[in-house]
């Protein structure tokens, strides 16, 4: 019997198995508890996570995978990257602030008395994707006098919280190539390397002061194409760490896909060892073997830390077969188990089957418990037959295959993708049906889910109101929503959402093929968490989704009301999705799912139907070889769903995101009439690709920053516009918030609105159309 190879997890989820971190940094921010109090509870959450790892055999926990908002955030505050608009301390509130922006002047008294301050007035950092993921990190800002300094331990308190508490962790850092990859306001961040660098060396040597020995440093910058200087930068920055603190064994941590052309790079540098993408890259194995020298530490990353499907054991000790003989080995989940839901159990109404084919996080670790046995050739024979019945079962189950979608999608033809006539022609239509005024004010689709919305879909689901109650509230919350947007002035109207727990996660919940979740919590930016639906088979859509709801908001009002749906690929790349068909075949058949969904609302009368992309920016594939063939499908799949209406109706389209160049002919592709986009923070300059691209259609560019509670003034959001118009026709623009209003309270929602129909209407003098 060869040694027990060690499991490794590179981070766990951290908002808590019923979601407890939200839930108090929520009371803190809304003036409801105090820090001592949120403090308390994410101490009480870490000690949990660690108690937890340990019970099932994870040798090397990692300490400092912790965060009140964002790890990337984090390391800003660690480096001293704290732009002056945010003050000098370091502390809980200024790292808030930059989360979250606030308010000027904004103070709250809570129920206890105490006063709470929000901040000073100051837009929130920006937030993007982290990498091809739904979570959201805040975009560290620099400037070309950018210095660093050491302003925040937490990583050696959390590593000494460890300590105290019996567990020998091993501290994770964002790495200082990535880091600064991710960051703006500089022309190259990559430049600010030689000053970053003796911040982390501080770091680790507090670290290994403190007793720490192995540190894992993030680097996914490594599975992104590589460049010349960002070899540089990290040959730079780990030879330092080497020679300036040799007594701590640095981890590097690659994941997200393989190292490709940075293969040669990544073993070479003068770390300890090495974690690999072993899951999005099974390829990669043999050559990492034959490359990395005897004495790296290999970390495998073997099963899926960005799916939820249980691994099918004895394939994966296949596949390993390769490491017989090598030493020096650990394993570990593909990436930090962040991006998937904490425990199954908790999961008591799923499908047996469904269930019986899941590994959540703690069931990933057990999966690494009994792989490492096995590697070690203990007797797993019962856990591994049963991990492969599972799969084979899952592989046959008619719960998955369904002849008639098959049937329907292979009988798709090129003409079911084509609108019937160019947009010019279409615009003409719709500008005389609609009669609009110039710079169209709208919405982009949800108004606040406050907590009376979401109790009351609670005690539906509980079935303490049965569906006559519930649907007689959502049904006043829509109607109040029309009126006040009648009464505001607002164009183009929507109903509100109400109905809707989440945008992906309703729809999952009313097509076949789906399963879906109580508790399975992921984190998507701060406190905001997502239940993403569970894509287990072919997918079809037994009755309408949203018909009845459109029909009912456009029965109270003259003004035209948007269908509102999410789209296919958004639909896909905010699930957990098959790994047994290409994503491109699961997208199709969502596609043609939301095709039908369309072609109801068509004919039940709907003039203009949004069908939001929220997600297919960040469903772009990390290399930019595989770019072309995702834009391909993802842009098919979108035609799909929007082309089979007549010309007179109006598709709009929706995108929160701030990157568009990579994507701007897919975008043109995908016909849509109106698109509304996410601005507002970029300062309307992500507006340049649509005007180098000449983009012809309607756009709504953001000028509502609806991810902070400030209220933006008429001003900002007219000089906003007259950014837009330099870059845009009048005649293609309309007026609109950046994203969704679900997040916000009414009491942000309806001055900010107020005042952009005031900049609507003042913009509209100004031009004099
Ligand atoms: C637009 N975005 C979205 C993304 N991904 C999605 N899947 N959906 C999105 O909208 N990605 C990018 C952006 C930004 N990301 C997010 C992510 C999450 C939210 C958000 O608001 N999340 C809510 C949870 C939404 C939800 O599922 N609500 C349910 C359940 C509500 C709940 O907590 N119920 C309580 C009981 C309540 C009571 O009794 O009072 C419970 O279950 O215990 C619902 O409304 O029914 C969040 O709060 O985190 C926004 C943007
Ligand atoms: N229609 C959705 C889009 C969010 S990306 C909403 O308004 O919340
Ligand atoms: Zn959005």
């Amino acid at each position: 019997m060869s040694s027990l190879i060690p499991v490794a997890t590179l981070g766990t989820p951290r908002i808590g198995l019923k979601r407890e971190l939200k839930f108090a940094l929520e009371s803190y921010w809304s003036g409801k508890s105090d820090q001592l109090t949120l403090l308390q509870t994410a101490k009480d959450l870490r000690a949990v996570n660690w108690a937890r790892q340990k019970a099932r055999g994870v040798d090397i926990i990692p300490s400092n995978d912790f965060s009140f908002y964002d790890q990337v955030l984090d390391t800003s505050l660690m480096v001293g990257a704290i732009p002056a608009i945010y003050g000098e301390a370091a502390d809980l509130d200024t790292y808030f602030a930059m989360a979250r922006g606030a308010q000027k002047g904004h103070v709250e008294t809570c129920e206890h008395g105490h006063v709470h301050a929000t901040g000073q007035g100051v837009l929130a950092q920006e937030m993007t994707k982290w990498f091809d993921t739904n979570y959201h990190y805040m975009v560290p800002e620099f400037n070309e006098d950018q210095t660093f300094k050491l302003t925040s331990l937490k990583a050696v308190e959390e590593f000494l919280e460890a300590k105290a508490l019996g567990y020998h962790t091993r501290p994770v850092l964002v790495g200082p190539v990535t880091y600064l990859k991710l960051g703006k306001g500089v022309a190259n961040p990559l430049l600010l390397i030689d000053r970053l660098i003796p911040v982390y060396v501080e770091v680790l040597k507090k670290l290994s002061d403190a007793g720490a020995d192995w540190v894992q440093i993030d680097e996914p910058v490594l599975v992104l194409d590589g460049d010349s200087e960002t070899t540089a930068a990290l040959q730079k920055a780990y030879a330092v760490f080497a020679k300036e603190v040799p007594q701590i064994s640095i981890l590097l941590a690659s994941y997200f896909g393989g190292l490709g052309d940075n293969l040669d790079t990544a073993v070479n540098l003068p770390v300890a060892g090495l974690h690999v993408d072993l899951v999005r890259a099974p390829e990669q194995l043999e050559i990492v073997l034959a490359k990395a020298p005897k004495d790296l530490l290999l970390s495998l990353g073997v099963i899926d830390g960005r799916n939820i499907w249980r691994a099918n054991l004895p394939a994966v000790l296949e596949r390993l077969k390769g490491i017989d003989g090598r030493g020096n080995l650990q394993i570990a989940p593909s990436c930090s188990l962040l991006h998937v839901p904490i425990d199954l159990n908790l999961e008591t109404a799923l499908d047996a089957d469904v269930k019986s084919w899941l590994a959540f996080s703690l069931q990933k670790m057990d999966e690494l418990s009994v792989l490492s046995k096995a590697l070690s050739g203990a007797d797993v024979a019962a856990e591994l037959t049963a991990s492969a019945d599972a799969a084979s079962a899952r592989a046959a189950s008619p719960k998955v295959h369904d002849a008639a979608v098959k049937a329907r999608l292979s009988a798709v033809t090129p003409d079911q993708a084509q609108r019937k006539n160019a947009f010019a022609i279409r615009a003409d239509l719709q500008r005389q049906a609609f009669n609009l005024p110039a710079f169209p004010t709208t919405t982009i689709g949800s108004f606040p889910q406050t907590s009376e919305v979401r109790k009351a879909r609670s005690d539906h689901a509980k079935g303490a109101i049965d569906d006559a109650h519930y649907d007689a509230f959502l049904k006043t919350e829509t109607e109040r929503a029309i009126r006040w947007q009648e009464e505001i002035g607002l164009d183009v109207l929507v109903h509100g959402e109400f109905e809707r727990n989440d945008m992906v996660q309703y729809f999952g919940e009313q097509l076949s093929g789906f399963a879906f979740t109580k508790h399975a919590w992921v984190q998507s930016y701060g406190s905001r968490c997502v239940r993403p639906p569970v894509l287990f088979g072919d997918v079809s859509r037994p009755k309408p989704m949203t018909v009845a709801w459109w029909q009912y908001a456009q029965s109270l009002t003259d003004k035209p009301v948007k269908g509102m749906l999410t789209g296919p690929v958004t639909i896909l790349n905010w699930s957990f999705v098959r790994d047994d068909q290409p994503r491109a075949e699961s997208c199709r058949q969502i596609a043609l799912a939301i095709r039908d969904e369309v072609s109801d609302l068509e004919n039940a009368g709907t003039k203009m139907i949004q069908i939001d992309e929220a997600a297919l920016r960040e469903g772009l594939p990390l290399r930019r070889a595989d770019w072309q063939v995702y834009l391909d499908w993802a842009v098919e799949a979108f035609r799909l769903c929007s082309t089979g209406v007549s010309n007179d109706t109006q598709i709009h389209t929706h995108m929160c995101y701030s990157e568009f160049n990579d994507i701007m002919d897919a975008v043109a592709e995908m016909d849509a009439d109106v698109i509304s986009i996410e601005t507002s923070r970029s300062k309307m300059e992500l507006l340049d690709v649509f005007k180098s691209k000449k983009y012809p259609n309607e756009i709504g560019p953001g000028v509502y920053d609806i991810h902070s509670p400030r209220v933006p003034e008429v001003s900002e959001m007219t000089e906003l516009m007259s950014l837009a118009r330099q870059r845009l026709d009048d005649v293609q623009l309309w007026i609109n918030p950046d994203c969704g209003l679900k997040t916000r309270k009414w009491e942000e929602v309806k001055p900010a609105l107020v005042n952009m129909v005031a900049a609507a209407k003042s913009l509209r003098e100004a031009v004099k159309v």
